[in-house]
């Protein structure tokens, strides 16, 4: 197939700093903020944010407000002009001057400084590094996550999430250390269950269930959720991104002027963990995290537009973003009282993440190219006003007695005492001798065939096993590494964790098949090393979950665990 996708790679004009020229020309001058053009638009960022457009990017002033609180990380990542924009003669309008900083092209003290910007050469393995990895690690340790990718139309947020089979995106990559992380934490067991959906037109339809349509969003003490939504507990890498490529059929994808297979709803792919110590006690504390990763629909200018339906569909992407935009600003300004979640859907379900619970990383991604100065200068705006939108990382843990897993605790010892009643009964059967008068009584009964008490055992022993079998079944639910626990803890062992490639199938359903790549040098896998003792049973998830399901959607693992525990 013939699509801007396919022509994207191999064209990459860009240059990712300045002439020296101009950068020592301007050196001496440091103005504090974007040029003029740029601040009577959009608000004077603080001095520690000064932009420095003719300094080297490293020079970018370090955050200095202390560390009590967190920012949002905001990273800027360039895709190469393409194909059609070289077509048509575009030139470059704005270009990454070193690490941090974006710089117009045509006006150099137009600039912004980020956390990073990435030129176009950069890999999305690079940008993960970066951009997602300490949100997938506190993700992995109870801290809520979510990392989007935001900018117009073509501008590359899907290759960046989902990515391609020669270059996987944040999605897949997330995924993979996700299970890297549970190999080397040996001490810990984790839970893991995937749900994913689409905002299309301002519906929100399960990508996991195509019988999910236009679920409704509600609010618990926790924050906001989907109801209905279909979450699966995943046991592999292989698992969580076979679940994504079957969404991926679902989701709404059309052309545009811009791009042949563009996005036409929000996706948002959410990684539910829940880890407890390993072989740990039943009142004990859970750890619970959402990793939300999402894929932005791009916003749209009326160049974007070809038809009827994909002007309607714009119109909603424009006006949930633009939404998303407001919100950004309000929650930057110190005299809002009221921020306007509630005025679009995305914003609604990314409301806990906005207004400050966990870490958030934003991916901006922008064309280089003239004809679109305008569209990556808006983009640019957005991300400097979420620079300083505040975070607060903490971990989650359940702990409350009227927590879930109290409930469930609750729930299981009864199960508990109703096997070992089952126990003792088979126990007793089998231990009582009978005396002379039974055995009288007992052939009398038992040739008047009102006696059944072999078959009452041989049902006792079906009923235990089908008992064992269902925690069997549930204890491969649950995710632990096969190394030793002696082992340091997660905090130690992230910095230098081993990376792990995809295996042959897991990346299929991306674009550009090329199943022997490899994205890194290390071509272990590690799905036959995560728990797999045993695997081979069909395990009917839905109804395992299912009166797990009736009671509430959260705290799955101490549930699990308890089952387990007889
Ligand atoms: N950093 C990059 N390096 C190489 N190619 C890229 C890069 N970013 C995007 N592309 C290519 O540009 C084209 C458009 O990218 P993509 O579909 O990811 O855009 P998008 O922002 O998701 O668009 P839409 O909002 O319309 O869905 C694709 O062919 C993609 O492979």
């Amino acid at each position: 197939m013939s699509s801007s996708r396919s022509l994207r790679s191999s064209i990459s004009p860009f240059r990712s700093r300045k002439p020296s020229s101009s950068s020592s020309s301007s050196s001496s001058k440091r103005p504090t903020t974007p040029s003029s053009n740029i601040s009577s638009k959009v608000p004077a960022p603080p001095a520690k944010s000064s932009l420095s457009p003719s300094i080297p990017s490293s020079d970018c002033p370090p955050d200095s407000s202390g560390k009590t609180k967190e920012n949002v990380t905001v990273t800027v990542r360039f895709r190469p002009l393409n194909g059609r924009e070289i077509g048509k003669g575009d030139e470059l309008a704005w270009y990454a001057d070193g690490d941090s900083t974006v710089r117009n092209e045509n006006n150099s003290k137009i600039a912004y400084c980020f956390d990073r910007v990435f030129g176009p050469a950069t890999t999305t393995r690079h940008v993960y590094d970066v951009a997602a990895q300490h949100v997938v690690g506190g993700a992995m340790e109870g801290i809520n996550g979510t990392v989007f990718a935001y900018g117009v139309t073509s501008s590359g947020k899907t290759h960046t999430m989902h990515g391609e089979q020669k270059s996987p995106g944040i999605i897949p990559l997330a995924v993979k250390d996700v299970f890297g992380i549970i190999q080397e934490t040996p001490g810990r067991e984790f839970l893991l269950r995937v749900s994913y959906l689409e905002i299309y037109n301002e519906v929100i339809n399960d990508l996991l269930d195509p019988t999910g349509q236009n679920l409704r969003v509600r609010e618990d003490a926790q924050g906001t959720y989907v109801e209905g939504i279909k979450e699966e507990v995943v046991l592999s890498p292989a698992h969580a991104l076979s679940l994504i490529a079957s969404g991926e059929e679902h989701r709404h994808v059309g052309s545009n002027n811009f791009n042949l297979l563009s996005s036409r709803s929000h996706t948002i792919f959410t990684l539910t963990i829940e880890s407890s110590s390993r072989g740990g006690n039943q009142g004990e504390e859970v750890a619970l995290s959402q990793l939300h990763l999402i894929d932005l629909a791009g916003s749209e200018s009326s160049k974007t537009e070809t038809t009827g339906l994909r002007r309607r569909e714009g119109s909603f992407i424009n006006k949930s973003l633009l939404t998303l935009g407001t919100v950004i600003s309000k929650l930057t300004d110190e005299k809002s009282t009221h921020i306007p979640y509630r005025d679009s859907k995305l914003t609604r379900l990314l409301q806990s993440s906005l207004s400050g619970h966990g870490r958030v990383s934003l991916i901006c991604t922008v064309t280089p190219a003239s004809s679109n100065t305008e569209e990556t200068h808006n983009t640019l705006k957005f991300a400097y006003r979420s620079k300083h939108v505040e975070i607060k990382a903490s971990q989650n843990k359940i702990i409350d007695e009227k927590s879930l897993i109290k409930k469930y605790q609750r729930e299981i010892s009864c199960l508990k005492e109703e096997l070992d009643v089952l126990k003792r009964g088979i126990m007793e059967n089998q231990k009582v001798g009978p005396s002379q008068d039974d055995l009288v009584n007992l052939k009398l009964q038992l040739e008047a065939g009102q006696v059944k008490l072999q078959s009452r055992l041989e049902e006792e022993e079906q009923a235990k096993a089908a008992l064992m079998g269902r925690i069997q079944r549930l204890t491969k639910l649950i995710l632990v590494s096969t190394k030793s626990t002696m082992q340091p803890n997660i905090h130690e062992k992230l910095g230098h964790r081993r990376r792990h490639s995809f295996g042959e199938d897991e990346l299929a359903y991306l674009p550009d098949r090329k199943r022997e790549y490899m994205i890194d040098e290390d071509a272990g896998s590690i799905d036959s090393e995560i728990s797999a003792d045993g695997r081979e049973g069909v395990i009917n998830l839905d109804e395992l979950v299912k009166d797990f399901r009736r009671n509430r959607k959260r705290g799955m693992l101490g549930w699990f665990k308890l089952k387990v525990n007889f």
